[in-house]
């Protein structure tokens, strides 16, 4: 099998209520996959399933024989009462030296917060932190579930180039589910647009312009679009000097 996860004819759902409905997808090695769709359409059960966090009631999924996938949650609880420091953190679990963990702190842009406490961080140190986590384990594929709740549009947008980035470095694929839409435009390779079922897939130029995908998002995602396109003039000089194109550039409302 090429795919690194493959579900075929997914379907699942909680009690009598079902959530997924006949999902078939791939994910191939290397690339930037979006899942984006309201909320409550299933795209956090997708991802539970697609990791193996959970069975689904129909249908199958398979994953590549050993394959590693490092996880960054949506937010994750940390008891304010038991302190933890970052580097005791970063060494639960996968077993790492102190070297490639003060190493990747760096590389996600927190360099030498090994003895702060966790609950001190800031919401994109922390989320930060999480990816250095998970890129610890040294993943095939990095699995995001809106990794940047909490973070302003500078922080959303300077998360997803570090992700481009380390995809790049580390020859990782990522599965991203995101609510925000500009990311989709810019960093993906592929939109899954999810709402019980899939919409439609696509590069993220096809699907903005695909009917169902108007027709979940209407009028925000022009609105997503034209703030990204404002905010990314304004942050472009401050944090980073290559042009993306971010927005294919339709016309008319949606
Ligand atoms: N463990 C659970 N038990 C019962 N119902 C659940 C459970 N997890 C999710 N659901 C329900 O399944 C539906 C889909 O939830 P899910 O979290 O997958 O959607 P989502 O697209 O990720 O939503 P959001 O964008 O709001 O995060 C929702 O109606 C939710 O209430």
């Amino acid at each position: 099998m090429s795919a690194l996860i493959e579900a075929r004819d997914v379907s699942h759902g909680y009690g009598g209520d079902p959530v997924l409905s006949h999902v078939s997808l791939a994910i191939a090695p290397n690339e930037i996959v979006t899942v984006v769709g309201p909320n409550g359409s299933g795209k956090s059960t997708l991802m539970r399933l697609l990791i193996g966090a959970d069975r689904p009631r129909k249908g199958r999924i398979t994953r590549k024989r050993g394959l590693r996938i490092g996880y960054v949650p949506q937010r994750l609880a940390i008891d304010h009462s038991l302190p933890i420091t970052v580097g005791r953190f970063l060494s639960l679990g996968e077993r790492t030296s102190p070297g490639d963990r003060a190493a990747m702190l760096a590389r996600v842009g927190v360099e030498g917060r090994e003895e702060r406490q966790m609950s001190a961080l800031s919401g994109g140190e922390f989320q930060r932190v999480l990816l250095a986590k998970a890129l610890l384990m040294r993943p095939d594929i990095l699995a995001l579930d809106e990794a940047t709740q909490g973070l302003d549009q500078p922080g959303v947008a300077a998360f997803y180039r570090l992700i481009e980035e380390v995809r790049h470095e580390m020859g990782c694929a990522v599965l991203m589910i995101s609510h925000d839409l500009h990311v989709v435009m810019s960093a993906s390779d592929r939109v899954i647009c999810l709402n019980g079922h899939i919409c439609c897939e696509g590069t993220p130029t096809v699907v903005s312009s695909a009917p169902a995908y108007r027709a979940l998002f209407g009028l925000g995602t022009e609105g997503a679009l034209a703030l990204y396109r404002h905010e990314h003039d304004h942050s472009h000089d401050r944090d980073h000097g290559h042009g993306h194109v971010h927005a294919p550039q339709t016309e008319g409302a949606a």
